[in-house]
């Protein structure tokens, strides 16, 4: 067991979290992130997973923070209840990096007493520069890796920085915990869940619905407003090797908004091919492709039993598909810089087949509906303790 350093109090723990806890949570968040709160920077909070229908998603991290909180206990010796103020997926692309600061540095921040930084995706691997670092005391550097967690003071004894990340995403779920009990996110959240649950029907399947498109609209000049940038639910499926296609009327000409196009059904096109499944929406279409890259390898092997429908492309279509792109991904450049890992310009899910897309969305409907069924047996025993545990059930 590592010793309690009184100047500087931290812990660094190598594969805190499997290889599988890391792609699940990859998988949230790229098929749900916005645009953060700082340049080049993507977040997804658990708030914004219950605004959009995806409650359930809520539930792979239930367990995660009960380890986490149980370990900062443990390891500062706390002797008071601490409360978990923040929860949130953070990812970082080329460009964005941090000076040397405490997480409390703010009179706004001065609730933070702990933060803990788990590490989703490997250094080297999945993105370049991004390396954290420790202005004082030991070690001095960390390289991020899948799995680890680093947590410390959010005092001034951890005074850190990031290093900029030059290529690729790096990925984090980041935590604050406060002793001052007003800020428990868990209240707020437990009211959120009532709210968004209470007029659901257990067995109802729950696709996404999309948050205000400007939370999804990246752009060098975020007060730009839907002048050059992109879209980045269409952006993430463009670097993956996918167009988007939607048939209904209106859909590209000039002046059609961003918000518009976001609400339609959409079906996906690979190269001249197009798969004839309607999703409801943009972010449906995406969290089933990142799901079959969550999946790939088991999705693969399984027997499809109905029948894969794949059409070609007329030429109607192919210049439709190319007006939609020039709306929603017209700063396509930086789509790609932010977006791709460079020079290789692999994105983690080199794999395609019609087969294991189709495949992948039957899995990712009882994926959904399974952990749907676990946050409504929950949730009433979540009311009760305006905590978010998991709750034990006997047989
Ligand atoms: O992602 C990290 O390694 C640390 C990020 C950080 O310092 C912060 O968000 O305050
Ligand atoms: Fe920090």
């Amino acid at each position: 067991m590592a010793e309690l350093e009184l100047e500087h109090p931290r812990l660094i723990i190598r594969n805190f979290l499997t290889v599988d806890e890391c792609k699940e949570l990859e998988f949230i968040h790229k098929s749900n992130s916005t645009v953060g709160y700082r340049p080049n920077v993507f977040s997804t909070t658990l708030s914004h997973l219950i605004a959009t229908n995806s409650s359930y998603l809520v539930m792979p991290f239930i367990p995660i923070r009960e380890r986490l909180k149980d370990k900062v206990e443990e390891f500062f010796g706390c002797e008071y209840e601490l409360f978990i103020e923040f929860t949130g997926l953070i990812s970082w692309s080329r460009g964005a990096s941090i000076g040397w600061h405490s997480d409390d540095n703010r009179p706004y921040l001065k609730q933070r007493d702990f933060s803990v930084v788990c590490y989703l995706n490997s250094y080297g691997i999945d993105f370049s520069g991004g390396l954290f670092h420790f202005q004082d005391g030991e070690p001095t550097s960390i390289m991020p890796m899948a799995g680890d967690v680093v947590m410390y003071t959010a005092d001034n004894c951890n005074i850190h920085s990031v290093d900029e990340i030059t290529d690729g995403e790096r990925l984090t779920l980041t935590l604050w915990f406060s002793r001052d009990d007003s800020y428990d996110e868990d209240g707020k959240l437990v009211s959120l869940l009532s709210q968004s649950l209470l007029h659901q029907n257990i067995a109802d399947l729950c696709l996404p619905v999309l948050a205000s498109s400007n939370m999804y609209w990246f752009s060098h000049d975020q007060a730009s407003d839907h002048q050059l940038g992109f879209d980045i639910c269409w952006a993430r499926l463009h670097v993956l090797g996918y167009d988007v296609y939607i048939s209904q009327d209106s859909c590209c000409d000039s002046d059609s908004n961003v918000l518009e196009l976001h609400a339609k059904p959409v079906q996906l096109v690979r190269g001249n091919e197009l798969l004839d499944k309607e999703f409801v929406n943009i972010l449906h279409a995406l969290q089933v492709v990142y799901f079959y890259c969550w999946k790939a390898s088991f999705l693969q092997t399984k027997e499809v039993s109905i029948d894969i429908k794949v059409a070609q492309l007329s030429d109607f279509q192919r210049e439709r598909i190319r007006g939609l792109k020039s709306v929603l991904l017209n700063d396509h450049d930086l789509a790609v810089r932010v977006f791709c890992r460079q020079p290789s310009e692999e994105n983690g899910c080199t794999c395609f087949e019609w087969r294991g897309i189709v495949a992948a969305v039957a899995a990712w409907e009882d994926y959904a509906s399974k952990l749907n069924k676990q946050i409504h047996l929950q949730l009433p025993y979540w009311r009760t303790h305006q905590s978010l545990y998991t709750v034990q059930f006997h047989e």
